[in-house]
Parts: structure tokens; sequence; C-alpha cells
């Protein structure tokens, strides 16, 4: 068992397929904790140093490499060409995808067509806020897995931020549209906020500075209190004040509660439609 004396075990060597802005988030992460010699299948990629391996394609990859997982960072709409070319690699160690709305069935059928029968599949749904150690990542694991596999899914990536398991897949596709895609909701405000600061006569920089200051801090604030989002909102809300006035626009029922349900609830159907 760890505890606070003793250290995380050391990453083992991973085949990661895909290091866009996901894979490289998580890679970036990964490198800061030792990742242990590891390859990384991109066609985009040639910057990434030693002891790691980069190939370009599938037929460039080692023989004889033998990774303890193999992560899965392409888009959904790749999975079908990639798997024939890792399948090999599956027969001998688990899978973790972290693509949208790809099922573990589904991936295990594809692995199983390509020649790795049984393969083990887990799903993972990260965000980018993994390339600064901040990231939330919630999993799925189906019966099949073992624990020590879950075990090895919750080492690798609490090494870049917090980790969460579903006992239900279906809820990966509402993981998917409130953390997985939420990150970007939260730099919309940031540029909203700013361009509605630049409409009242503010000067572009400083409406640029504050507005990405007002984010990242009101984040921070609420990492570091524990309070609730709704108890540091009426924090900054004065009775008949200025907040108040603002969410009062903001807060209609029409209006962000809504929004907000809609958005997510677009976002979660997006992440099922992309299961096939
Ligand atoms: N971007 C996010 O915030 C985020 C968050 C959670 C999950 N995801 C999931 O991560 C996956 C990747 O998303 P992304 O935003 O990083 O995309 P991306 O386009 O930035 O990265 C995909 C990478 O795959 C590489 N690639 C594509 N086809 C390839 C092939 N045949 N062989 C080798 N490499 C190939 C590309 O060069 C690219 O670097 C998606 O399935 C997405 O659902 C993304
Ligand atoms: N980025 C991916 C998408 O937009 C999945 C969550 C975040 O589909």
């Amino acid at each position: 068992m760890t505890d606070e004396k003793t250290p995380p075990a050391p990453l083992p060597p991973l085949l990661l397929v895909g290091c866009g802005q996901m894979g490289g988030a998580m890679l970036a992460g990964w490198q800061a904790d030792g990742l242990a010699p590891s390859v990384i299948l991109d066609r985009h990629r040639d910057d990434i140093p030693a002891p790691h391996t980069v190939v370009r394609q599938a037929a460039d990859l080692p023989d004889d490499f033998t990774p303890a997982l193999i992560v899965l960072a392409t888009k959904p709409q790749k999975a079908a060409d990639i798997l024939p070319s890792i399948a090999r690699f599956a027969r001998h160690a688990p899978v973790l995808s972290v693509m949208a709305g790809k099922t573990v069935g589904g991936l295990t059928a594809a692995l199983a067509a390509a020649g790795a029968p049984g393969a083990t599949v887990i799903r993972a749904m990260p965000n980018t806020p993994s390339a600064v150690g901040q990231g939330m990542t919630v999993c799925f694991a189906p019966p099949a897995a073992t624990e020590a596999d879950r075990a090895l899914c919750t080492r690798l990536l609490s090494a870049v931020g917090d980790v969460a398991w579903v006992a239900e897949e279906r809820q990966m596709d509402a993981v998917t549209a409130v953390s997985g895609s939420g990150p970007a909701y939260v730099f919309l405000l940031a540029e909203l906020m700013e361009q509605a600061g630049i409409a009242q006569g503010l000067p572009a920089g400083l409406a640029r500075q504050i507005a990405r200051r007002t984010v990242s801090g009101a984040g921070a604030l609420m990492e570091q209190s524990g309070l609730d989002a709704a108890e540091l909102r009426r924090r900054v809300t004065s009775p008949g004040g200025t907040t108040q006035k603002a969410l009062d626009v903001l807060m209609a029922p029409s209006a962000w509660p809504a929004e907000m349900e809609a958005a997510i609830a677009a976002a979660a159907h997006r992440a099922h439609e992309l299961a096939s």
C-alpha cells in the first residue's frame, strides 16, 4: 500500500498511440514523473527526447517492445485504422482508450477481429489541464479488467491530476461532456469576459489580463478553499450591488441554467454518436 512516506511506483513503459493535444498533455506529465522508456506512435511528433522512441507509422513499431500499457489517444474516427496495427501488443498488455465515445465492447471486438481476442480495454476521459498536473480523469473498466489493470491506470493518470472511476460505462458520455470538454467552456468564459471588457471601453491588454486572471484566480480559490461554488459566488454578491445585476442576467432560467444544461446534453449526445 502507498502512503505519504512511500514513493509511488515508477511509471512503466507505454505505447502511446497519438500524441496530439490530449496524448501530448498526458505525456508531458508522465515525462515529468520519470516515465520508463516508451514508444510514441504519431505522424507529427519528432520533438520527444530520449529515452523515448518516436515512430511515425505503425510499420515502424519495434517488434521486441513490451509495453505495460497501450494508450490510445487518436481521434475516435481513426480507431478503425489504428487498432489492427497495435493488436499484436494488445495480446500482452491492456489498452487504455481516451477516445471520446468509443465503447469497451466496440474496441474489444475490433481488436479481436484484428487478432487480439480477449484483449483488456479500459476507458478514460482526461482533460487538457493534465498538461500542468491539474487534470481530471474519469475511468471505466469492464469486469474482465483485473485489479492490477485498474491500479496501473490509476497510477498513470494520477500522475497528471485527479482520478475517479464510474461503475456504468454509459456515464462516460456525461463525463466527456462535463470534464472532458469542460475546459473549453471555461476558456470561452475568459474569451467572452475579455470581449465584454473591451466593449465597456477597457484597453485590450488590460481586458485580457483581468479576464484571464479572474478565471484562473477563481479556480485556484475554489480549489484551495474547498467551499461550494455556490457559496463562493454568494461571497462575491453584495445585496443590491453590481454582481447581483450581472447574475440577474446570467441566472435567468432561460440563460445559463438552461444553456449549460443544453450544451452538456449536446456534448453527451455527440459522445454517444461517436461510439459507432
Ligand atoms: N483534446 C482534448 O481536450 C481531449 C480530452 C479528452 C479526450 N480526448 C480524446 O483524445 C483523442 C485525441 O484528441 P486530441 O484533441 O489530442 O487530437 P489531436 O488531433 O490533437 O491528436 C491526435 C494525434 O494522433 C495522431 N495521429 C492521427 N492518426 C494517426 C495515425 N494513423 N498514426 C499515428 N498517429 C496518428 C496525430 O498526428 C495527432 O498528433 C480523441 O479521441 C479525443 O476524443 C481529447
Ligand atoms: N475533446 C474531445 C472532443 O471535443 C473529447 C473531449 C474533449 O470530442
